[in-house]
C-alpha cells in the first residue's frame, strides 16, 4: 500500500466519506486496521515533511480523529522520537477503534492545557477531523490559540481542526497547518475557503479503501481538475473546416464600453472557436472597427436585428453582459438567443438585468434547452437568487447547487474558491488562480473562454469548469502585473499544457 494516493477529482463529504469507511468495513477491512493505517500515513509524511523534528505533541481530540493521534504518537515512539499526548478529555471515555488505540499508546497522556507549545518541533492536531459539528469553544479554543501563538509547525490529521470538512467554513478557532493528511480522497473543505488556506499542504493516503466504493457512493462533487474534463474537451483535429469549431458571437455595448465585449471575443477565439463576431450597436460599430483584426464585427441595431441575424444557424455560442448596460435590451437579446436555443453565457449586466425578474430567465431557459452558464460573482449572484445568497447557513457549494437546479443552467459562482455547478447535482471547486485575477476586464475573458469552448460543442458543465480552469491557469502562467489583455494571449499555453498531460 503505498501513502499517497493519486486521490483523483472526487471529492467527499464527511456523510460520503463514513459511507466509504462502511462499505470497506463491510468488505472484511476492521476499522481498527482503518485507523492504524491513518495513523501511518500521518506519522509517515510527517517524517518525510519534517526530517529534523525530534519532539513531537500531539493533541488528541474525543472521536476517532483522536484515535488517529494515538497512533500518531505511537508510532513516533517506535521510531525513536520524542512524544508528549494531550488529549481533550479522559483516555477511559473513548469509545470503539479510538479506545482501543488509546489503550495500545504506550506513553503517558496529560490533560489538553497541560501543553507547552514552544516545547514541541511539531503539534499535531488531532483534535477533530469529519466529525467537527459545533464551533471549536473554550478551553480547547484557548489551547489551539496558546499553540499558533508559539508558531510551531501543525500537521493536522485529515483537517485542520475548526475547519468544516462538508463547507470549508471556519467554526470558531481553527488551527493553520503547514501539512494535512487527509484519507482515500479530499473533502470539499480542502479546497472551498476559508478552509483552503488553513490546510497547507495535502496530501491524500491510501488507508486501504478501495476506489470501487466510489460506484456505490456515485460523488457528484469534485475538484476542478482536467482529469474531470479532458475527455469532454474539443478534439482539436487537423482537418477540419473553422466553421466544425463554431461560430461564437459577443455583444458589444455602447462607444464607452465596448473593452469588455473585445476581451471576451479575443478569449473565445484563443479558446478556440473557429470564428468569432462582435454584434455591435451603431455608436460603437467604429469603436470596435478600429480595434478588431482577426474578430469579425456586425452592426446589431434591436432585437428585430437580432432577430434576423439569428436566422444563420452556424452562430452557435453568444456570450452577453460584459459592459452591455443594463435593462431592455439585454433582456430581450437574451430572451432572443434562448429562443433559438442557442448556447448562451450571460453574464455582468446580462445577469443584473434580469434581477427585477429572475422567473422569466429561468423559464426561457428551461424552454430553451439549449446549454446555458451564468457567471456571476457574490454580488450578481445576490442579484438573481437573493434567498439562497442569504441564507446564512449554507455553503458556497450548496448555494451554487441550489440555484442551478432553480435556474435550470449551469451557474459560476466565481471568487477565489468558485464553484461551477449544473443542475443534475454535479459541482467541482476551482483551485486555480492567482489574486491578480482580481482585475477589471477578467471576468469578461472567463466568458468568452466559455463560450468559445460551448462553440465547439463542450456540454455546458464541462465548457464551464474548462472554462475557469484554464482562465485560472493563465493567471498562474503570467504572476504579477496581470491585467485582463494578458490572459487571452496565454491560453495557448495553458491549451499546450492540456494537450501534453492529457
Ligand atoms: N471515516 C473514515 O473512513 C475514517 C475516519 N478516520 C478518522 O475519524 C475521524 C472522524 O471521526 P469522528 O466521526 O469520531 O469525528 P471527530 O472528528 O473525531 O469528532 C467527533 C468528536 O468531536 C466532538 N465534537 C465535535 N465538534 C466539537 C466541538 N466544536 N467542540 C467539542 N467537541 C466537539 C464530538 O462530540 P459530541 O458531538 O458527541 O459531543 C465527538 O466526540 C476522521 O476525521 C478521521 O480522522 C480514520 O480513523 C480512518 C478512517
Ligand atoms: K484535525
Amino acid at each position: 500500500m503505498s501513502i499517497e494516493q493519486d486521490g483523483g477529482v472526487s471529492l467527499l463529504d464527511p456523510r460520503e466519506m463514513g459511507e466509504a469507511d462502511r462499505l470497506t468495513i463491510a468488505g472484511g477491512l476492521a476499522g481498527v486496521v482503518l485507523m492504524d493505517n491513518a495513523g501511518r500515513a500521518v506519522a509517515d509524511a510527517l517524517r518525510r515533511s519534517f526530517p529534523a523534528a525530534r519532539r513531537i505533541a500531539v493533541l488528541a481530540g474525543p472521536g476517532n480523529n483522536g484515535g488517529d493521534g494515538y497512533v500518531v504518537g505511537r508510532l513516533l515512539r517506535e521510531a525513536g522520537l520524542t512524544v508528549a499526548l494531550f488529549s481533550t478529555g479522559d483516555p477511559a471515555s473513548l469509545k470503539g477503534d479510538a479506545a482501543r488505540a488509546a489503550a495500545r499508546y504506550p506513553g503517558p497522556v496529560e490533560a489538553l492545557d497541560a501543553i507547552v507549545p514552544g516545547e514541541a518541533d511539531v503539534v499535531v492536531d488531532a483534535l477533530f477531523g469529519a466529525g467537527l459539528d459545533r464551533p471549536v469553544s473554550e478551553p480547547i479554543a484557548a489551547v489551539m490559540r496558546a499553540t499558533k501563538a508559539a508558531g510551531v509547525p501543525v500537521v493536522a490529521v485529515d483537517l485542520p481542526s475548526g475547519v468544516s470538512g462538508a463547507s470549508g467554513a471556519v467554526l470558531g478557532e481553527a488551527f493553520s497547518a503547514a501539512l494535512t493528511v487527509t484519507f482515500f480522497r479530499r473533502k470539499p473543505g480542502h479546497l472551498l475557503q476559508p478552509g483552503r488556506g488553513r490546510c497547507g499542504r495535502v496530501v491524500v493516503a491510501d488507508i486501504g479503501i478501495a476506489d470501487d466504493v466510489l460506484d456505490t457512493i456515485r460523488p457528484k462533487t469534485f475538484a476542478n481538475e482536467p482529469e474531470l474534463w479532458a475527455e469532454a474537451r474539443p478534439d482539436p483535429s487537423t482537418d477540419g473546416h473553422k466553421y466544425d469549431r463554431g461560430h461564437a458571437v459577443v455583444f458589444s455595448g455602447g462607444a464607452t464600453t465596448s473593452g469588455a465585449a473585445r476581451l471576451a471575443a479575443m478569449a473565445a477565439l484563443r479558446a478556440g472557436a473557429g470564428l468569432v463576431t462582435v454584434f455591435a450597436p451603431p455608436s460603437a460599430l467604429m469603436v470596435n472597427a478600429a480595434h478588431l483584426t482577426a474578430i469579425m464585427l456586425k452592426r446589431c441595431s434591436d432585437a428585430s436585428a437580432l432577430q434576423a441575424a439569428l436566422e444563420d444557424a452556424r452562430l452557435s455560442a453568444f456570450v452577453l453582459g460584459p459592459g452591455f448596460g443594463l435593462g431592455e435590451p439585454a433582456r430581450d437579446y437574451a430572451l432572443a438567443v434562448l429562443s433559438a436555443r442557442r448556447a448562451l453565457v450571460l453574464d455582468a449586466d446580462g445577469i443584473t438585468a434580469f434581477a427585477e425578474a429572475p422567473e422569466t430567465l429561468f423559464a426561457a431557459i428551461r424552454a430553451a434547452g439549449s446549454p446555458v452558464v451564468l457567471t456571476p460573482h457574490q454580488g450578481e449572484f445576490a442579484r438573481l437568487f437573493p434567498d439562497i445568497a442569504a441564507e446564512g447557513n449554507s455553503s458556497k457549494l450548496e448555494k451554487a447547487r441550489q440555484a442551478a437546479e432553480r435556474a435550470g443552467c449551469v451557474v459560476v459562482l466565481k471568487g477565489a474558491d468558485t464553484v461551477i455547478a449544473a443542475p443534475d447535482g454535479r459541482a467541482a471547486i476551482n483551485a486555480t488562480g492567482t489574486p491578480y485575477l482580481a482585475t477589471a476586464g477578467s471576468g469578461d475573458v472567463l466568458s468568452g473562454v466559455i463560450a468559445g469552448l460551448l462553440a465547439q460543442k463542450t456540454p455546458a458543465f464541462e465548457a464551464a469548469a474548462a472554462g475557469v480552469w484554464m482562465h485560472g491557469r493563465a493567471a498562474e502562467l503570467f504572476g504579477p502585473g496581470l491585467i485582463a489583455e494578458d490572459l487571452p494571449g496565454l491560453l495557448p499555453k495553458v491549451l499546450a499544457e492540456l494537450s501534453g498531460a492529457t
